[in-house]
Formats: C-alpha cells, structure tokens, sequence
C-alpha cells in the first residue's frame, strides 16, 4: 500500500496503534488531536480516519464541512460509538466504512485499503514499504502491546516490560524511548545478569578515583550517561537483593552517589525495565516487591511468538527484505511449505529465533525462494505437551513421596494467579474470570499468598 493517511483522533494511543499497523504496511501516517488542527492537513492526505467523538469537535461535522467545500478525500470513520444514527449519518457524508473501537487490525487495513484504491490503482497493494519499521506485529495481542507502549511513550512513568526471551523487550523500550519527549536524549541500556552487586554499582552510579583497586580516573555511570534520555534495565529480575534498596532510593527522588563520593548527584531519567521472570510469587525472596511496584508503574507483558503466529510471515518478510541489504542477496520469499513449518513451529526463542532462521536460510539460499528453515529444537515438537507432562508428573511423584502434594498444588495455584496477573498487566477482573473464581476469592486468595490486593 502506499499513500498518506490522516488520522483524527484525540486519544493518544489510538493514534499510537493505528500508526504503527498503517505504518507496517507502508504507510505514511500523519495526525491531529482536534478537527481545527486537521483542516490544514487534510490537503496532504490520500484518506482520514476520524473518529467521531472528538474533544470540541465532532468527526462527523468536519467531514460534512469537507464535502461542503468541495472535498472528496475517502474517509474511514473510527468510532467509540458506532450507534445507528452514526453509522447513518457517516454514511451520508461520504464516509466508506464505520469501525468500532477497539480496533480490528485486519478491518482497519481493508478499510483503508479501499479507501485508498479510490485514490491510487497501484498493484503493489501489499507490499510492504522499505522503511517498514523494526518493531513488527498486527496481531490483536501486538495492538495491545503497542497501544500500552503509546500510552507509555505519553508520559515519564517507569515502565516494566515482562516476556519471554527473544519477544522484542528491548525493541519495544527502544520504541517507548523515540516515541517520548525524551527521543533526543540519550537510550543507555545496562543488563544486569551476573553482575556482582559492586560492579553493577559503579556500571550504573559510577565511580571517584581511586574508588577501588584499578580505578586510576573518576568515571560516570550509565545513569549519568542516560541524563535527559531512558535508562533501559535488562534482565532486572538477575540484580543483586543487595543492590536492589539502592536502585528503589535513586527511583524515589533520582539521586545517587558515584562510589566512593559522599556528595549526591542527580540525573533525570526515565526508567524501563524488563524481566523473562517471574518476579513476584515463588522467586519473591530474590525481588523486593516494593522495587517491583516501582518499576512496574506502567506493566507491559509481551506476549510470546507462539501466541501470536498470525505476526510470523510479516515477520519473516522484513526480516528477508534486511537480510538482502545486509548481505547483498536476491531472496524473494519462502515456499508455502516453509510458511507451513514456520506457523506450526512453537518458536521457544520467539522473533530471535525466527530471525536468525530467516537469516541462516537467506544465506544459504542466496536467491530465489527459501525452501527449508533448520529450525533448532524443531525434532523437539510438538514434544513441548510431553515434556511437560513428565516434569509436572515426576514433580507430582515426588511431592507424593514426600507427603508435601499440598505445597505442590499451592504453589501451582501461585504460580498460575501470578502468570495471569502478569498477562492481564494486574487487571484483576480479567485474572478472576480467567481463573473462573469471583473477584472476591482472588483476593483472598492474593491476600492468603501475601500480597497486595490493590
Ligand atoms: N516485533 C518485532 N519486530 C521486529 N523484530 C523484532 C520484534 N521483536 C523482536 N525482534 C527482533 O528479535 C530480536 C530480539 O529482540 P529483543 O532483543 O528486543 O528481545 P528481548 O525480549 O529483549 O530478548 P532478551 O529477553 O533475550 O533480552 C532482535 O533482533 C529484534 O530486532
């Protein structure tokens, strides 16, 4: 597809949403908040979306005033409130299609695509745009995640991105970051896995001369070096306990002290963390749950490829276009065997691990179609159910032998209220309906494991 589409709207992350899925398709997107700000725009637009329930304004009335004038630009209205009336009154101004929020993605794309081939008769209609962006997904579990990411980017709050190894966390923190009012300062990213308490200090808060042995030169840290940017904290679930009441104290007021100086110091940074663990619940003794809360301000889960196979050939497509800059191939695509293998794999290292298939494959092929991905592990499946079955029965066995079945299933019962906590980003009534118990026995159940119900 290719155009400019305008999008009225004046909540944020609609926008946010909508701009990535138009934008992965090729699209330019520009936006307003209000009907005013749209007026001047519209001349520059290929197709609107509007919504119709705006701040002062009224989608619906712009669109009439448009029309009025002389103005045939298509338009897709996007809408809270798709009543009779609207969807009627949309229809007589000249709007193609009426769409109810939450967004539908795929709707949305026909949508706009229709109104576009009013507009162009170009072929191409779904190629996608060489300046596709690097954060992929149309799936509706990614709208999700990109419309908290927006809401995210809208303000300073800290940010705790959870998921599986390989789902995007540090893409999606690199997004938050471009699209914040920080986007001009700097993104400094430290990961703290098998980082001793000492050096992690120094990594992040820095150090005087002669701090400790080979410390010939005072040195700033990654908190100073991230001043007026984002601080990315990976693998926040590996920090020392230790270090842990340091990191709360400089989130409460963003003071620190370099080691081995006495005076204070101070940066203004925002905070994103992320985490493939659990960090409340069973692994509690290893994470402050006071640090967690302040962390998790803005909770982000993302969801796992598996989860989301309706992602992968748009995936595997970007990945094929880079991989024939980055190397200089000639791969126009894959067999639909290969498309078949690639939606019935359960991608246990997630978007990395379908890149670096994409990559080894596109290599070895160097053009035409890629015919076969090695997928690691991939004799392993669908042995994922039976593995599990075994671990879960050996545990059952043992638990049996020790006389501790009670302990087990408890903590299964933790493990899994923490999971949905984690998935449904602590929306409780979704957690009680996925669990099918009252909101009332989750919370006494929360409170019976120890933790805060609100
Ligand atoms: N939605 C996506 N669209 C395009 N590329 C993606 C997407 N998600 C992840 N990737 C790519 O997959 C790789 C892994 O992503 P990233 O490092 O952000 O994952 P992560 O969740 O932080 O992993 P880890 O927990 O192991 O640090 C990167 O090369 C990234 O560019």
């Amino acid at each position: 597809m290719r155009g400019c589409v305008l999008v009225v709207d004046d909540h944020r992350e609609v926008v946010y949403a909508v701009r990535r899925l138009l934008q992965s398709r090729g699209l330019e997107v520009i936006s307003a908040p209000s009907a005013a700000e749209a007026e001047p725009l519209v001349p520059r637009a290929d197709a609107l979306i509007l919504d119709i329930q705006l701040e002062q304004d009224n989608g619906l009335a712009l669109l009439q005033r448009l029309r009025s004038a002389g103005d045939e630009t298509p338009a897709v209205v996007l809408s809270a409130h798709t009543f009779p009336d609207n969807v009627v009154e949309a229809s007589k101004r000249g709007a193609m299609q009426i769409l109810a929020k939450p967004i539908e993605a795929e709707a949305l794309v026909g949508a706009v695509e229709e109104a576009l081939s009013q507009t162009h008769s170009d072929a191409s209609a779904s190629a996608l745009s060489a300046e596709a962006h690097d954060v992929l997904g149309t799936s509706a579990a990614m709208m999700e995640v990109f419309k908290a990411l927006g809401v995210a980017a809208a303000n300073d709050l800290n940010v705790l991105l959870t998921g599986e190894t390989g789902v995007g966390k540090e893409v999606s923190a690199e997004l938050v970051h471009r699209h914040s009012h920080r986007a001009d300062g700097p993104f400094v990213a430290i990961n703290c896995t098998a980082m001793p308490e000492s050096l992690l200090e120094a990594e992040l808060f820095g150090h005087a001369s002669g701090a400790f042995t080979g410390a010939s030169r005072a040195a700033e840290g990654k908190v100073e070096a991230a001043a007026g940017g984002t601080l990315f904290l990976d693998e926040i679930g590996d920090m020392p306990l230790a270090f842990q009441a340091k990191l709360l104290r400089f989130l409460e007021d963003k003071r620190f002290y370099r080691l081995g100086e006495s005076a204070p110091r101070h940066a203004d940074v925002r905070v994103i963390a992320a985490t493939n663990r659990q960090l409340l619940g069973a692994d509690a003794s290893q994470f402050r749950s006071d640090l967690y809360y302040r962390l998790a301000q803005i909770p982000v889960h993302i969801p796992p490829l598996r989860d989301r196979l309706e992602d992968v050939p748009a995936l595997i497509e970007v990945f094929i276009r880079a991989a024939n800059q980055e190397m200089g191939l000639d791969i126009h695509g894959i067999t639909p065997e290969v498309r078949q293998q690639a939606q019935g794999h359960s991608w246990p290292g997630n978007v990395r691990e379908l890149k670096n298939a994409v990559y080894r494959a596109a290599a070895k092929r160097q053009r035409g179609l890629i015919d076969t991905l090695e997928l690691a592990g991939a004799a392993a499946e669908p042995a994922g159910d039976s593995d599990f079955d075994t671990a879960l029965d050996r545990a059952l066995d043992r638990a049996l032998a020790q006389d501790r079945l009670p302990e087990l299933l408890n903590d299964l019962e933790r493990r899994a209220v923490q999971r949905a906590l984690t998935h449904y980003n602590g929306n409780k009534s979704r957690v009680a309906e996925a669990l099918n118990v009252s909101r009332n026995t989750l919370r006494a159940r929360l409170q019976a494991m120890q933790e805060p119900t609100d």
